[in-house]
């Protein structure tokens, strides 16, 4: 990247963390920066924008307010989000672009759009630029992913069974929440004035668990020092989408069974199905206790396909996860086989690839009893020489897994065939 490339900073967050407010801090302590402001509202009042504009030194005749309203920056306003990124680019060299998401926003579809625009990316550009219509980019890159956590109610809000609306798409607050942490350069946990030192420290080591890459700044009425979040240089997409703390904790398991303030972690695997009523009953009622829980599955009725598992908070998802080498026409399997040579350490003689793999987080969480739990949902050995059509299976069905899918769900993906997943126990 050429050294007059403009650094764009992406700030997000849920609804009332403190964005506006870290914005309005950083304008007014960059007087030795020329900085444009790009504000995304959803509604059709622009109240953020106004806000910025009243309150803070946008109104300066050197710094430029863009907004873009009526729409999502993370889905239906991509292209316009380049237009306007694109004509802030050509209008002058500002020393930094800030972009201010919705509260509903998620960030990885938003850095996705800056990477590709920026054409910088080793996803495939041809395809998106024929699907979107938009043109790359040039003269700025994406620099710092930042997410404002409101420290007061961040227990509340991954406990909170509230479910958003984006446009069409429902979500739970905590798996928004969740989105937003693992996907970040920068964690500005914002509201410190507004809870104790002991709690501040809990959210902290929760923080640290979900996202281990992130560096973690505490903030009082978003008063930030600008270089914390302005051209830090620490945005890479390939170590964004891979820096979740379910991601690392999946690669390098460990038991973390007493972790500062009653965070912790471990891995669930089995080499056997989860009998499906049994597991759904476990899933109705899974403990609160767990934040965050990702991975795989084998369930019994489904012997051709593995399903995918997502907790965030509240919320609890099961989505396809690709059809398991075992039950691809030979030579196919042959060929996963030869170019995945892990796979051969997983092969079991009666079960190929098929296998359980969950990582669980979470907090004051009892490993021992959840692990019972987890393995008494599992075929005992009289089930599995039963009949397994028999059982019944409420979990929802999905398009026809995509043939010869690589190494089944284990590897993850930013997109990780999120378009289908199911939230279990929200209801159309
Ligand atoms: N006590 C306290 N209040 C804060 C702090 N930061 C922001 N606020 C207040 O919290 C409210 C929401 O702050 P905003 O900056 O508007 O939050 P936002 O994330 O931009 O909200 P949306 O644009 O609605 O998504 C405002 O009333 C702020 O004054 C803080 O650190 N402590």
């Amino acid at each position: 990247m050429s050294d007059n490339s403009i650094p764009v900073t992406v700030l997000s967050g849920i609804l009332g963390a403190g964005k506006t407010t870290v914005l309005n801090h950083v304008l007014h302590e960059s007087d030795d920066r020329d900085l444009a402001v790009l504000v995304n509202d959803m509604g059709e009042v622009n109240v953020d924008a106004d806000l910025v504009a009243e309150s803070s030194d946008i109104a300066d005749e050197d710094e430029e307010l863009v907004e873009l309203s009526n729409g999502c920056i993370c889905c239906e306003l991509r292209g316009d989000l380049l237009d306007a990124i694109g004509e802030l680019t050509q209008r002058r060299a500002f020393d930094g672009i800030i972009v201010e998401s919705t509260g509903v926003a998620e960030p990885l579809p938003v850095a996705q759009t800056l990477t590709l625009g920026f054409d910088q990316s080793d996803l495939d550009p041809t395809e998106f630029y024929e699907e979107t219509g938009i043109e790359p980019l040039e003269g700025c890159h994406l620099d710092t992913t930042v997410t404002v956590v409101d420290a007061h109610q961040f227990h509340t809000a991954m406990e909170s069974d509230e479910i958003l609306d984006d446009d069409g798409t429902k979500k739970h607050l905590g798996d928004l929440l969740v989105e937003q942490v693992e996907f970040c350069d920068v964690l500005v946990l914002n509201k410190c004035d507004l809870v104790d030192e002991e709690t501040l420290e809990k959210v902290e080591s929760t923080l640290e668990v979900l996202q281990p890459r992130a560096e973690i700044v505490r903030t009082e009425h978003g008063r930030i020092d600008p270089d914390n979040i302005l051209e830090t240089d620490r945005f890479d997409f390939e170590e964004a989408s891979q820096s979740a703390g379910w991601i690392k904790e999946l690669q390098e398991p460990h038991e973390s069974a007493e972790e500062e303030h009653g965070v912790s972690s471990f891995v669930f695997e089995a080499r056997r199905p989860f009998h499906p009523e049994r597991f759904a009953d476990l899933l109705d009622a899974f403990p609160d206790a767990v934040v965050r829980a990702k991975g795989h599955f084998w369930l019994a009725t489904r012997e051709d396909e593995a399903l995918t598992f997502n907790v965030a908070g509240q919320s609890v998802r099961v989505g396809p996860g690709g059809q398991w080498i075992d039950t691809l026409p030979a030579e196919e399997r042959r060929e996963q086989l030869e170019a995945n040579p892990q796979l051969e350490e997983l092969w079991h003689d009666r079960w190929g690839d098929r296998n359980v793999r969950l990582v669980v987080i979470g907090t004051e969480m009892d490993h021992e009893s959840l692990r019972d739990d987890l393995a008494d949902c599992l075929l005992t050995d009289d089930e599995l020489e039963a009949d397994w059509s028999a059982f019944e299976d409420r979990f929802p069905t999905f398009e026809p897994p995509e043939p010869a899918a690589e190494d089944a769900a284990d590897e993850p993906d930013a997109d990780d065939q999120q378009e289908q997943t199911e939230e279990l126990g929200i209801a159309d």
